[in-house]
């Protein structure tokens, strides 16, 4: 499933951020977002991932393709870790949560409640989330935030095996995850220059 969007303009709190956004997310490609603190990468990914319009563009494909992953985990406290999987398991109607388990080494952690774990675990269960959807199009908003280094690789490996699978991603992260992939680099918002009309260019 492919996903492209053109001349996007995302805006938060109704303030353009970012404008001028071209991408193509292409079947078994990562596609890494990268860019300082505050330059857009969170709203960019939720524009493209439909929480929230664009203020100007086009988005094209994947709609009911994506799988989110923001700086919420989306974990309910009181279940355990295999009824939260469970839980998202019918939602998206997957098979079963073995392989979720297994890819995040959740196996310990299976009777814990989620609300009991600590934040790099609560991270986990909430990276194993995507694999129980099914869902052929990633969107991962900073996903090894609070994750060891062990973790990471867990994680980068659940990715590689997602884009062997023909499933994309798009990763907004600081850090080498060590895919197969292209970065976009995100620049600062440019202020297009207010055109001076014979009106206001008398007083300047
Ligand atoms: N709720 C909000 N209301 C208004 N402006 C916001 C809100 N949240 C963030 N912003 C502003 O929108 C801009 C883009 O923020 P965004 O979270 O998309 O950046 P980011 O690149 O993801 O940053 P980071 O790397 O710190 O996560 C920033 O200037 C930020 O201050």
């Amino acid at each position: 499933m492919m996903l492209c969007a053109s001349d996007l303009t995302v805006a938060r709190g109704g303030i353009p951020v970012l404008e001028g956004v071209n991408l193509t997310l292409r079947p078994g490609r990562a596609l890494v977002l990268r860019g300082p603190n505050g330059i857009g990468k969170t709203t960019l990914l939720r524009t493209l991932a439909g929480l929230q319009p664009p203020l100007a563009g086009r988005i094209e494909g994947a709609e009911d393709g994506i799988a989110y992953a923001g700086h919420a985990d989306g974990i309910k406290p009181t279940l355990t870790v295999t009824e939260n999987l469970n839980f998202w398991a019918s939602v998206f109607g997957a098979p079963g949560i073995a392989l979720a388990l297994d890819a995040l080494a959740l196996h310990d952690l299976a009777d814990r409640a989620a609300g009991q774990l600590s934040a790099g675990q609560k991270r986990r269960l909430g990276l194993a989330r995507l694999l129980v959807t099914g869902r052929p199009v990633w969107m991962l908003d900073e996903p090894t935030v609070s994750l060891d280094r062990t973790a990471v690789a867990m994680f980068a490996d659940a990715v590689r095996a997602h884009l062997g699978q023909g499933g994309s991603a798009l990763i907004a992260t600081h850090i080498d995850l060590g895919l197969d992939g292209d970065v976009l680099e995100l620049g600062p918002f440019k202020a297009r220059p207010v055109p001076v009309g014979d009106f206001d260019g008398g007083f300047l």
